[in-house]
């Protein structure tokens, strides 16, 4: 069976991208299977670079197909801060709640309260060959968190068609509309094109035994 490694370590999107992987024939593996690999850096100013250097990087590192996600939300009154930097919206080490804490800051008293989040996954081999995929989820932000489920910033930001945050809702709930979900939503359908794809992109590299004719 092909093995995907999910190139994160990010608990709450790597249940995510599980959940809606499951029944796949592909064998899911995360960053944890392998040794330590180093960090990468996330200094690319779009998401689609962040994910595009994430997803090529463990696959070359690793050796395996990678998918990797990078998202973020984009505050319309904020000039569509904290965007690339929400992870480390309130400093290198933020908890969410630090980085919720700071936007619950940084929005007082301001009225327009648009929001959005938007995603982009990238799969990629070890080549460097890649596949691109991308969601975006408007809502507003509420003045204060509400809700227990998802993570980073799901507490305040609020969906109107739910009439409740992403906090409020459960995990299959908020993927059915959110912006990781719409993008991981054109994965699963494309699945057998994406299988296709890794068939002809992965590297096959004979053992050296082989190369010399000897097998
Ligand atoms: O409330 C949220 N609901 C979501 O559905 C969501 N998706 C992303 N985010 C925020 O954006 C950062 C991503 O930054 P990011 O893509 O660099 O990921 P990360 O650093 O957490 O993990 P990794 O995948 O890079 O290892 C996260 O930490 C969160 O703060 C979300 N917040
Ligand atoms: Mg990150």
């Amino acid at each position: 069976m092909n093995i995907l490694v999910l190139a994160t370590r990010n608990k709450g999107k790597t249940r995510e991208m599980r959940d809606m992987l499951k029944g796949f024939p592909v064998e899911i593996k995360n960053l944890d299977d392998f040794g330590p690999i180093p960090e990468i850096e996330e200094d690319g100013d779009t998401f689609d670079d962040n994910a595009y250097k994430k997803a090529s990087f463990a696959a070359r590192v690793l050796g395996y197909p990678a998918m990797a996600d990078d998202s973020g939300l984009v505050v319309d009154a904020l000039d569509g801060k904290p965007g690339v930097h929400s992870a480390r919206f309130a400093g290198e080490n933020a908890t969410d709640q630090m980085n919720v804490a700071k936007l619950i800051e940084d929005m007082q008293d301001i009225e327009n309260r648009r929001a959005a989040f938007e995603c982009v996954i990238s799969i990629a081999v070890p080549t460097g060959a890649a596949l691109t995929y991308e969601g975006r989820c408007e809502g507003e932000l509420l003045e204060s968190p509400r809700g227990e489920n998802g993570f980073g910033y799901d507490p305040l930001f609020y969906y109107p068609d739910f009439g409740k945050t992403f906090a409020e809702v459960s995990m299959e709930e908020k993927s059915l509309v959110s912006h990781r979900g719409k993008a991981l939503q054109q994965v699963v359908e494309e699945f057998d094109k994406i299988l296709e794809w890794l068939d002809i992109n992965m590297p096959r590299i004979e053992p050296v035994a082989c190369q010399s004719g000897s097998c």
